[in-house]
């Protein structure tokens, strides 16, 4: 049967979709870089969909990956107006096309006022109002990297702990340094969320509106703040499957 790969090329990880004669969309991979080679595409595809906010060199590992299967390769970017989202940026290009793509994968699924907050290798925040209108959004250190900023400029204080690789707890405080510097970092981006909440009911005056949650660090929201969103973790690969749906 033939098939459509979408593939969501991320700063750490890889994650892809196929995409059926119907347009129905099933997960398939969701690998570091390094790991991508290990897995052969499946028969049948008949055209590949990327969306890459990456490296040169991690692109090339896509590129090496996909040539070995000779397929040509439809790559998505960043547009001022599509699908009734319309960016906010006045340099539209410079918006990552993986926010773009949440946009319109969210709003395909629903028009609706939407927050989405997407917590990667950064932690990004976009706001769509029910029209389809971008009113911007916020970039900040993803939670890996929050940690990893002060080790790096502060090594010294955390010797014996650089390779630790748990994660701290929301509303916990800390009583020794890795847990005060995981504790800090994890509680910076429950209150991000909860700031994000705050902006969106007094700024923006929405009460009906979705929050919509994406990325590896989403298990680390409390209970109480992920009750008031719904996770969608393939929302970039949604959005691709608008392009390729209307090739
Ligand atoms: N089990 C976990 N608990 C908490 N955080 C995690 C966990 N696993 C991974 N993470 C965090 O999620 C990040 C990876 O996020 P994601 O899977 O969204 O990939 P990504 O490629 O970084 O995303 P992006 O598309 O933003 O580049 C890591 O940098 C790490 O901080
Ligand atoms: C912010 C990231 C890194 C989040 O993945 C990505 O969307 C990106 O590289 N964006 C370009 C800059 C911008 O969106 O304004
Ligand atoms: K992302």
């Amino acid at each position: 049967m033939a098939h459509k790969l979408l593939i969501d090329a991320g700063n750490t990880r890889v994650k892809t979709a196929l995409m059926d004669a119907e347009g129905h969309l099933e997960p398939w991979l969701n690998v570091a870089y390094a790991e991508l080679n290990q897995h052969t595409l499946p028969d049948g595809i008949e055209s590949v969909w990327l969306a890459s906010v990456s490296s040169q060199d991690r692109n090339q590992v896509v590129e090496a990956w996909l040539d070995n299967a000779k397929k040509t390769v439809v790559r998505v970017v960043t547009e001022s107006k599509a699908f009734g989202v319309t960016n906010s940026y006045a340099e539209f290009r410079n918006l990552g096309v993986d926010r773009w793509l949440a946009m319109v994968g969210a709003f395909d699924e629903q028009p609706k006022a939407t927050v989405i907050i997407d917590a990667g290798t950064a932690i990004t925040v976009d706001w769509i109002d029910e029209n389809g209108q971008h009113l911007g959004g916020w970039i900040a250190p993803g939670v890996h990297l929050m940690k990893h900023s002060v080790i790096n400029r502060a090594p010294g204080v955390f010797v014996g702990h650089e390779g630790d690789d748990h994660w701290g707890k929301a509303h916990q405080l800390g009583q020794n340094t890795p847990e005060c510097l995981l504790n800090g970092c994890v509680n910076a981006f429950v209150g991000l969320v909860r700031q994000a909440i705050a902006v969106s009911e007094t700024e923006l005056d929405w009460f009906d509106y979705r929050i919509l949650f994406s990325g590896g660090s989403i298990p680390l929201l409390p209970a109480d703040l992920k009750r008031r969103g719904e996770v969608r973790s393939e929302l970039v690969l949604q959005g691709l499957a608008c392009y390729a749906r209307q090739a």
